[in-house]
């Protein structure tokens, strides 16, 4: 609970994994020996402004999700876990569908990034009461060129304009319902949340995550993964070792 405000999290886990070039689904597979959806899941309950979770797993894995995930990992604010769709536009709307009546701030989070901090969620929540909608993210740190088809190049944005997007991605209830009913009448598919509302007209405020905040998406990623969580105690070592001998 935030401010009298029911908050609710939507995460995203029907996936196909295909990048990921597995035969499990991404989310399942463990990092220094806990499923990828656990970690991402274990943040959103930790937080304590958070009220409920939805979880959208795959139809064939909705029962797999409820048995080892939720109820192996003895999380109790997953209320429901629903069925996703095609395209993870379809998934999130099976998930705004099933979210809890009180719900006034909706959260919605990829469960393939499981490195989100707790202190990004807190500010999403209040993100959304200070700005309306949110959507944390980070500035680009290579240079971007837009290419065509014949791999040319056509032109070089400006960086500093330049953040890639991340989740969470965060609004008020009504205005992201309004933005998915617009979006299935419009035939308007986008590749994330905020796209949706942005077409609307509606200001989306982009607030500063964290670089460790990757999206899962190809088998590099896992040592990545890996990496972030087993190295962190001795890159700290490491620091602290570099100070004292200067
Ligand atoms: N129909 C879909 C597609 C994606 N997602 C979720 O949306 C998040 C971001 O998508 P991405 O990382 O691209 O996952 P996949 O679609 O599984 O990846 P790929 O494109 O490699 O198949 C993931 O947590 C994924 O499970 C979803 O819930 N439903
Ligand atoms: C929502 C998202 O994670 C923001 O970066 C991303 O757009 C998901 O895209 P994908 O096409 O499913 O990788």
């Amino acid at each position: 609970m935030y401010k009298n405000n029911y908050v609710s999290v939507i995460i995203a886990a029907a996936g196909m994994s295909n990048r990921m070039r597995s035969s499990v689904n991404k989310q399942f597979i463990s990092i220094a020996n806990k499923p990828i959806l656990a970690r991402t899941l274990e943040k959103f309950e930790e937080c304590n402004y958070v009220d409920e979770i939805v979880v959208v797993a795959k139809e064939d894995e909705v029962d797999y999700c409820r048995r080892e995930i939720v109820k192996r990992f003895n999380f109790k604010k997953v209320n429901k876990v629903v069925k996703g769709g095609k395209e993870r536009q379809d998934s999130v709307y099976n998930g705004l569908l099933a979210l809890n009546e009180r719900a006034n701030i909706v959260l919605i989070h990829d469960g393939a990034r499981p490195f989100i901090k707790i202190e990004n969620i807190k500010d999403s929540i209040e993100g959304v009461v200070k700005y309306g909608a949110c959507v944390v993210g980070v500035p680009v740190k290579d240079t971007i060129k837009l290419v065509e088809k014949n791999e040319n190049i056509s032109s070089t944005p400006d960086r500093s304009k330049i953040w890639a997007a991340q989740t969470p991605q965060s609004f008020w209830k009504d205005t992201i319902m309004e933005a998915y009913k617009c979006a299935i009448e419009d035939d308007f598919v986008g590749t994330d949340d905020s796209m949706l509302v942005e077409r609307l007209g509606i200001c989306v405020k982009m607030i500063m995550g964290n670089y460790e905040n990757i999206k899962i998406t190809t088998p590099e990623d896992l040592i990545v993964g890996e990496s972030l969580l087993k190295d962190k105690e001795i890159i700290l070592n490491r620091r602290e070792f570099i100070f004292q001998s200067r």
